[in-house]
């Protein structure tokens, strides 16, 4: 394995009014399904930097306050191969400076907490996601074989005193 195939990323969830913001993601990986906010972290940055500008990039929002909810491990295999590995910080932003706009890469849509569209996300969101939304930090790995899931481990992160 080598540094080309580990990737270290963002996903930040915009929580306001009992509504999160979402994105449909109109390309590269997982294009079509909605996520959070989010993706790699580039040379010279650090981690909430780059969620930082991620957001400012795909929906033109500037968040405030990032809080960090976890850590999530993405190992892909192909034919028993590790494709790539993604290291992924999850935040919760419950304020912003800006309005949402559409970009090339996404599309920025409100959804009522209980209306968030599993059935049209990544397979692993729904085991932490609604976690993380109801305030507890996680730890997640998660297997895919071709990016369909095989495995996967949540745990909460309990703060330590
Ligand atoms: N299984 C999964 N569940 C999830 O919720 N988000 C995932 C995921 N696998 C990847 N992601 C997210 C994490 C990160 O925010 C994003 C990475 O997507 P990309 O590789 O397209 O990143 P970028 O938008 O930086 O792409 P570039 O513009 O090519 O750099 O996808």
């Amino acid at each position: 394995m080598n540094y080309g195939m580990i990737f270290i990323e963002t996903l930040v969830y915009v929580v306001k009014e009992g509504k999160v913001l979402l994105i449909r993601k109109k390309r590269g990986l997982g294009a079509g399904y909605y996520n959070g906010i989010g993706g790699k972290v580039e040379d010279g940055e650090n981690v909430v930097s780059a969620a930082i500008r991620e957001c400012r990039e795909e929906v033109g929002i500037t968040p405030r306050n990032l809080e960090w909810m976890g850590l999530l491990e993405f190992w892909n295999y192909e034919d028993d191969r590790v494709e790539s590995v993604h290291f992924v910080h999850v935040f919760l932003a419950r304020d912003f400076d800006g309005t949402p706009r559409e970009s090339s890469e996404a599309e920025p849509i409100w959804f009522g907490i209980d209306e968030i569209p599993y059935n049209n996300m990544w397979e692993d969101d729904i085991m932490w996601l609604p976690k993380v939304l109801s305030d507890k930090r996680v730890y997640g790995r998660f297997e895919f074989d071709r990016w369909r899931l095989i495995k996967s481990e949540v745990y909460e992160v309990i703060p330590s005193k």
